[in-house]
């Protein structure tokens, strides 16, 4: 038994998900409410906007993650300029230790073309 009170039984990995410190009630309002905006206005001495860690944080951070934020820009760009969209069904997000919609938020889209 570990200092906490956990058994970790002989032979077990333990794997971290880091992203869920983004979840400590201690240091968020309601952090199991899907609210990406909280961390505009977040401020203070223990949740600040540097504590938002997508992508991990020092000597192990994620080595995609500048290829993960164009790949996530082109998507959306190519999305917002040539597809009309609406979402399929009600769909509810949750705060997992990541974020996650109930259904998967499938969507309706058609491809449109704009004269620009
Ligand atoms: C939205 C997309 C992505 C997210 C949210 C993400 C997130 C993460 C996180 C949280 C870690 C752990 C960092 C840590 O231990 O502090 C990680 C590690 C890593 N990611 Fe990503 N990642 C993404 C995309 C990618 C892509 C596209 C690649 C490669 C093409 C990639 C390659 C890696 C590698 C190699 C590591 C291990 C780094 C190491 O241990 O030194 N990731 N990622």
């Amino acid at each position: 038994m570990d200092s906490s009170g956990y058994d970790i039984p002989r032979g077990w990995s333990i794997i971290p998900i880091f992203a869920a410190a983004h979840l400590d009630p201690d240091v968020y309002d309601n952090p199991q409410k899907f609210d990406p905006w909280r961390w505009q206005t977040i401020s203070g001495s223990t949740a600040r906007i540097d504590n938002y860690m997508p992508f991990g944080q020092g000597l192990r951070n994620c080595a995609g993650l500048e290829l993960a934020k164009m790949e996530i820009a082109v998507f959306l760009h190519h999305l917002v300029l040539n597809y009309d969209w609406e979402v399929a069904e009600p769909d509810e997000p949750l705060a997992y230790a990541f974020p996650e919609f109930a259904k998967g938020l499938p969507i309706k889209a058609r491809k449109v073309s704009f004269i620009v």
